[in-house]
């Protein structure tokens, strides 16, 4: 039984439906359809999700909200008007949207559950075009499929009693049609999972029916060995392990989402990125194993922008037993997260995504809360760092890597900011200035990679 994820470029429109209807027709071992909303139909355009998120600001803030909703249930219109399906899904889709801005107060409930709606209306439009065209299938809503999840709001983890009660899905005698990006806590609230969620419920329900394969449909053929959108066509990728597509993913690779690779790596669910716009490709193959190409110890190189680092200094630094669980501390008081943590005898650098410091004075309550504790003697900020991560299993076996790397960003007169080797020895970070990385980029990655 294989699972099929459809992203919201494969659902943007009545022509991709009408694509991903009969993708799904034309392999009977293709039993559960996960879709996410409506996409961007061109460059410019806004996603059905982006809608409901503008949807909410404006009903928070007290300002109109009936062109936006006219708006929304116009991208359906279109859809369900060119497939030919009925019209009372409208209706029923204006009613929810109503009722939900009616009826919950909570501003996070609200939005959740407005965010839900986009993955939601596609999959019963979807599930209605497969009856139209003969796939005997069905919509299910996580909550019946079983997906319970954490009270987090726009942050749900899957709680794993879930596993159990979507088991039921592999015998299921139709095609079954969820929405992905969401599910309920167990007090009933819809909850959606980080933006992009969809692919983690593919996931959770392709290790939930142990699935042989998870499909994840997308409008690229390959992964690549770094973002289209900034090296001119990229060496493609065949086989990467999870381990390097975890790190790539969470690095900047936006086409697989990171956290969608927990549920189904220990239990050797191969994953296929595959391009709804050619099918007939085979696509990249997510596994656990692949074969070592001595050649090549790189397998792709992420850019991933909006870093701080703090970076403090103080003599005898290494004698101060406790003082990086201090520094610890402090960041779990201000609810903060790290990426990485490089340090020398007397100083040590913590580098933090920016958008945590946003809307208040976080930043400067943190600096004057490691000043009080830590007594530093300095503390130097570094804003618009851009992190490159390097990845790659054949990296442990690899020597140079890190010099070949510097060498290219000092010929390029590039200023490194911070080094960082990833304890599995299959990633590098390296941190450059803003300004500096789209060169950066292109002087490592055709370092590792011909021009093609
Ligand atoms: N290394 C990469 N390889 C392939 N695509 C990438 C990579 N990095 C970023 N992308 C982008 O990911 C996009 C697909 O992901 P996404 O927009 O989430 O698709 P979907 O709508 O199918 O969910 C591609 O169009 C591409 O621009
Ligand atoms: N629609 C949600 C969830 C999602 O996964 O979408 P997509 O498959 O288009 O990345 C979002 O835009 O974040």
């Amino acid at each position: 039984m294989k699972v099929a994820k459809f992203g919201g470029s494969s659902l943007c429109n009545a022509a991709q439906v009408k694509k991903i209807a009969d993708i799904m027709k034309s392999d009977s071992e293709r039993r559960i359809a996960v879709v996410s909303a409506p996409g961007k139909r061109s460059t410019g355009d806004t996603k059905v999700t982006d809608m409901l998120i503008a949807l909410h600001a404006n009903h928070t803030a007290g300002l109109p909200v009936e062109e936006i909703i006219t708006d929304i249930i116009g991208r359906f219109a279109a859809m369900v008007d060119e497939l030919g399906l009925e019209y009372h899904l409208l209706e029923k889709y204006e009613e929810i949207l109503r009722s939900y801005l009616a009826d919950i107060n909570e501003k996070k409930r609200l939005l959740d559950a407005l965010k839900s709606c986009g993955e939601d209306f596609n999959a019963q439009l979807v599930s209605a075009y497969l009856n139209k065209i003969g796939v005997d299938a069905t919509y299910m809503c996580p909550g019946e499929a079983g997906i319970l999840v954490t009270d987090e709001p726009s942050n749900a983890l899957l709680l794993p009693e879930s596993y159990d009660r979507l088991e039921k899905l592999k015998d299921a005698g139709q095609v079954v049609v969820i929405p992905g990006f969401f599910g309920y806590s167990k007090s009933g609230q819809i909850v959606t999972f980080p933006r992009g969620g969809s692919d983690i419920t593919g996931a959770i329900v392709a290790r939930a029916v142990n699935a042989s394969l998870y499909e994840n449909f997308t409008d690229v053929s390959f992964i690549y060995s770094a973002d289209p959108s900034r090296i001119r066509s990229p060496h493609k990728i065949e086989e990467i392990t999870y381990r390097e597509m975890r790190e790539l993913s969470y690095a900047g690779f936006g086409v697989f989402h990171d956290e969608a690779l927990e549920p189904v790596y220990k239990h050797n669910i191969p994953i296929m990125i595959r391009n709804t716009n050619a099918p007939e490709i085979e696509g990249t193959k997510i596994v656990a194993e692949r074969e070592y190409i001595p050649r090549m110890p790189v397998i792709g190189i992420s850019c991933d922008e909006g870093f701080t680092s703090l970076t403090m200094n103080k003599y005898l630094m290494n004698r101060e037993v406790g003082f990086t669980r201090r520094l610890l501390q402090i960041m779990e008081d201000h609810d903060l997260s790290y990426e990485h943590i490089p340090s020398g005898i007397d100083n040590l650098s913590i580098i933090l995504r920016s958008n945590q410091f946003e809307g208040n004075d976080k930043l400067a309550a943190v600096i004057a809360d490691i000043e009080d504790t830590l007594e530093t003697e300095s503390i130097h900020v570094e804003n618009d760092l851009v992190l490159i991560i390097i990845v790659g299993e054949g990296m442990k076996h690899h020597i140079g890597v890190a010099t070949k790397t510097t060498v290219a960003l000092s010929k390029n007169d590039i200023n490194i900011s911070m080094i960082n080797q990833g304890a599995s020895e299959i990633s590098m970070m390296f941190a450059v200035a803003q300004k500096d990385a789209q060169r950066a980029l292109h002087a490592i990655y055709y370092n590792y990679f011909d021009e093609s």
